[in-house]
């Protein structure tokens, strides 16, 4: 499924499916806009959503807003690289633009709950990287919830009451990055990115490459 493109090096190298968790609020659409505006080569992937759209949302780029007939197709369809409920709302990633950006070379990075990056996981091991961020603090996340001024009391008592147990999956992540400072957090993250990239095994063109240099050097 993950057929390279090429790195900012020229060598060839694998796609990778970057994801990032976190309980609603810490700050995981922050970080991930920061990421899709500043690091070339990374889509985002744009889930489909049963969920009623925020206000400033806007639909196709921050979700698909579906119905529930609608997204009850899409899964018999086998559409869907993953799905899961969350909040009473079901959410999934459609599977054929995944598909497309990282046989073109690109990387995709999904937002994502922890049983998504479980279904990832199970189906790309090798491909996937992932994220999980934390709040500083309770007191943050809830400040945090408020000041998105986007969902109800209700909604955010909601929220807050699910982040513990949304966190206690933060040992399957690869990488916990704790979200003080959002500058720092989207370097750490970044940070991140940039090495997995240069992981050894994901640079499939490195053999020619190597034997290239190799050439140049008896030549
Ligand atoms: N498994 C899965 N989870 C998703 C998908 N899209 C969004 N989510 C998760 O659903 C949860 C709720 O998302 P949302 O309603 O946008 O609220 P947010 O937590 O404030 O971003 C978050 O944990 C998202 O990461 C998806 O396609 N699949
Ligand atoms: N490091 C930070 N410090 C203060 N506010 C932040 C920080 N990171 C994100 N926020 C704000 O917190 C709110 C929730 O962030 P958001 O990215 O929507 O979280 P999530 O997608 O994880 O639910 C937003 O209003 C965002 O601007």
């Amino acid at each position: 499924m993950t057929i390279g493109g090429h790195g900012t090096d020229g060598v060839e190298r694998r796609g990778l499916m970057f994801v990032l968790s976190s309980p609603s609020g810490a700050g995981k659409t922050t970080l991930s806009r920061m990421l899709i505006d500043r690091m070339p080569g990374l889509r985002m992937s744009v889930s489909a959503t049963t969920r009623a759209m925020r206000p400033g949302e806007v639909d196709g780029r921050d979700y698909s807003f579906v119905d529930k007939a609608t997204f009850g197709a899409m899964v018999r369809a086998d559409q869907l690289l993953e799905w899961a409920t969350v909040f009473d709302n079901s959410y999934g990633t459609p599977r054929a633009p995944v598909e497309a950006a990282l046989s073109a070379g690109q990387d995709v990075l999904f937002d994502i709950d922890w049983q998504g990056t479980q279904q990832l996981r199970e189906k790309a091991r090798a491909d996937v990287v992932s994220v999980f961020i934390l709040p500083p603090s309770a007191a943050d996340l809830e400040k945090r919830l408020h000041s998105r001024a986007q969902d109800s009391d209700e909604v955010i008592r909601k929220r807050m009451s699910r982040a513990s147990h949304e966190m206690s999956h933060w040992a399957e992540y690869d990488y916990i990055v704790i979200n003080h400072d959002v500058d720092e957090a989207f370097a750490e993250v970044q940070s991140i990115l940039k090495a997995e990239r240069l992981k050894r095994e994901r640079q499939t063109g490195l053999v020619g490459f190597v034997r290239g240099l190799q050439g140049q050097l008896q030549g």
